[in-house]
């Protein structure tokens, strides 16, 4: 069985350099800073970060890159930076800053070539689509700019279109579970890993040891939280007992 990862993300006002946490994407307050969260999180045997620039505005980003800079130069565990990337020279800087993947939302969306020239340059395994999406009736509707703008995407077919491009993972949020630790979107992981074979990053929702051992269950590859982890709910490596206990295969010799 893959070794399932457990994934802290660092939501960052990218104008003040802050790690910030709402729920639903709503009611933005800062949580902390975030070399010591990325730092303690290395130290409690994460696999992964993701940091993503939430606040993403159109002028270069100077603050975010520096936080880029100095989290991947704090950790020794691979890092995918997200949030505002719009074109290959975006994705550049935060290769030469220190992200060991690049993942693009909005931009994908709008420009799904973006994807393929991505994955052409950087490789596939170092391109992630992020999908922001909210149940509606049955299905998952796509949302793009931070989870205010909704397309006619279907999540699950868009998710596969994303694979086709190139992505080779995909982080998958569910907007209407995000802050709120109710537990992650079980039918939308599933359905998104019906239909795409590639590693997925189950993400919005987790509130506790039981939801990450129903991801693990449901086929995300990577168990993304970021409440719990930033209020000291749940302890990784506690929370990597609990799932090697269940069976599922962490990594623990760190
Ligand atoms: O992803 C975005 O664009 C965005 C924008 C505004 C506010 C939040 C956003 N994303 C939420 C993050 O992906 C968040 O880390 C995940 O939803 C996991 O959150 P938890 O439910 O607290 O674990």
């Amino acid at each position: 069985m893959v070794a399932v990862r457990v994934i802290p993300c660092l939501d960052i006002d990218g104008r003040r350099g802050v790690v910030v946490k709402g729920v639903n994407f709503q009611g933005l307050r800062e949580v902390g800073d975030p070399v010591e969260l990325a730092m303690r999180y290395d130290e409690e045997g994460a696999d992964e970060l993701v940091v993503l620039d939430i606040t993403a505005s159109v002028e270069d980003r100077p603050t975010f890159l520096k936080v880029v800079r100095e989290v991947a130069t704090s950790v020794s565990i691979p890092v995918t930076i997200g949030g505002g990337v719009r074109s290959m020279e975006d994705a550049d800087k935060l290769f030469k800053a220190g992200a060991d993947k690049v993942s693009v939302n909005t931009a994908a969306v709008r420009k799904p070539e973006l994807v393929a020239e991505l994955a052409r340059q950087y490789g596939s395994q170092s391109t992630v689509v992020a999908i922001d999406a909210k149940r509606v009736g049955e299905s998952y509707k796509v949302y793009i700019r931070g989870g205010n703008t909704p397309t006619d995407l279907d999540a699950v077919r868009w998710a596969a279109k994303a694979v086709e491009l190139g992505a080779g993972e995909l982080l998958v949020t569910s907007i209407d579970r995000d802050g709120t630790r109710s537990g992650y979107d079980l039918d939308l992981i599933k359905a998104v890993y019906s239909a795409a074979k590639v590693p997925l990053i189950a993400s919005g929702g987790a509130g506790d040891y039981s939801h990450f051992y129903e991801a693990a269950l449901a086929g995300a590859d990577g168990l993304l939280a970021a409440s719990l982890f930033h209020f000291r709910i749940v302890d990784i490596r506690r929370l990597k007992e609990y799932l090697a206990s269940r069976g599922v295969d962490v990594r623990v010799d760190y």
